[in-house]
């Protein structure tokens, strides 16, 4: 299959040649006006403990009750007590440095191939007039087993696979209990969400890299979006701030919690919870000076499932907001390429 012709952020900048026009952002009147750069503070999340969500106990429920309040006004939480140990968590963050710093043509032996979104590449062009992201990544779609395409699965570093291997099992069991979770945080039957998730579902992960940037004030590592997953695990940087999130028409920054996993909720979550639980845009600003590591894995629905409102969520008083969905993924590329909010096209 043909690769395509493309320059990663890394080789943009080995080739010293400037900022090419197509990483800029140009004020267009709502809000971008400002520098991208400017201060922001940092948004209020609580870190909940994984291990008793499970837990029927006084504190279990207290626990629901602050995922509850998380989920409802950010979309986002901290988990800890999580099962995965922090030397793991600093290997799967190690291999992913490593993976980067390799020469480019040990990273293109995996590149991305035209039509396909597993690889190795730049941001996607899907337009000529797409304002591109300051970011490379390697895309893998890590379970069921079935679909991973081993070809893009790097060898180099060494103990790379086996580790995304053993990463996407620890994930399961962390994906498992959260659904779980949500369901009983809103006095559903916990298998609620677990049921229209699906036995098919798909696990995607996706390894960001993003270079040090001569104008952050002008460019953006991704741009302001909203998952279209049902939710997202995501290791941020552990030193570099970034991440931020949109709630109320300003920007907030995720904090930097050593041995924690971010979740944000996605668009799917936001449909099966009646619009309760929010999937919330965010955005990934560039820094000077450094690099900026993450690992998001997309937890993605059975394309075989319908997702819609669970029915407990429905009531006179709140009635349903959004059309039974399939296949989500897809309509949610054709209104992003649009510059929509894909979770519109879900609205009643
Ligand atoms: O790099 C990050 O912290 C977030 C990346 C992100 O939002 C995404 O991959 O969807
Ligand atoms: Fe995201």
């Amino acid at each position: 299959m043909e690769k395509p012709k493309f320059k990663t952020v890394q080789e943009v900048i080995a080739a010293g040649e400037g900022l090419p026009e197509r990483y800029l952002h140009t004020p267009n009147g709502d809000g971008e006006s400002q520098p991208l750069n400017g201060s922001v503070p940092e948004m209020d999340i609580p870190a909940i403990d994984l291990s008793l969500l499970i837990s029927s106990s006084e504190d279990g429920r207290e626990e629901l009750s602050k995922l509850h309040l998380a989920l409802s006004t950010w979309g986002v939480v901290q988990v800890m007590n999580h099962g995965i140990t922090e030397a793991f968590l600093d290997k799967i963050y190690e291999l992913t440095k490593q993976f980067f710093a390799l020469p480019t043509e040990e990273k293109q032996r995996g590149a991305r191939e035209i039509g396909s979104i597993q690889g190795y590449g730049n941001d996607m062009i899907l337009s000529d007039d797409q304002v591109l992201d300051w970011i490379d990544r390697l895309y893998l779609t890590t379970y069921p087993e079935d679909q991973r395409k081993l070809q893009f699965w790097p060898e180099i570093p060494f103990g790379f696979r086996e580790s995304l291997h053993e990463y996407t099992i620890k994930q399961q069991q962390v994906i498992e209990i959260f659904f779980k979770a949500m369901a009983r945080s809103l006095g559903l039957e916990e298998n609620c969400f677990l049921d229209m998730y699906g036995e098919n579902a798909t696990m995607d992960t996706r390894f960001n890299m993003y270079p040090p940037c001569p104008r952050p004030d002008k460019v953006l590592g991704v741009k302001p979006h909203a998952d279209g997953s049902a939710f997202t695990l995501l290791l941020p940087d552990k030193d570099v701030e970034g991440l931020q999130f949109l709630k109320d028409d300003k920007w907030y920054k995720a904090p930097l919690v050593p041995n924690t996993i971010l979740i944000n909720v996605g668009d799917q979550i936001e449909i099966m919870s009646n619009g309760i639980y929010k999937s919330p845009v965010h955005r990934v600003v560039t820094n000077r000076e450094k690099e900026r590591i993450s690992v998001a894995t997309f937890c993605i629905p059975g394309a075989d499932k319908e997702i819609q409102p669970a029915d407990g969520l429905v009531s006179e008083a709140r009635p349903r907001l959004y059309k039974t969905v399939k296949k989500y993924v897809e309509l949610y590329f054709d209104y992003y390429q649009q510059g929509r909010r894909p979770i519109e096209a879900a609205l009643i």
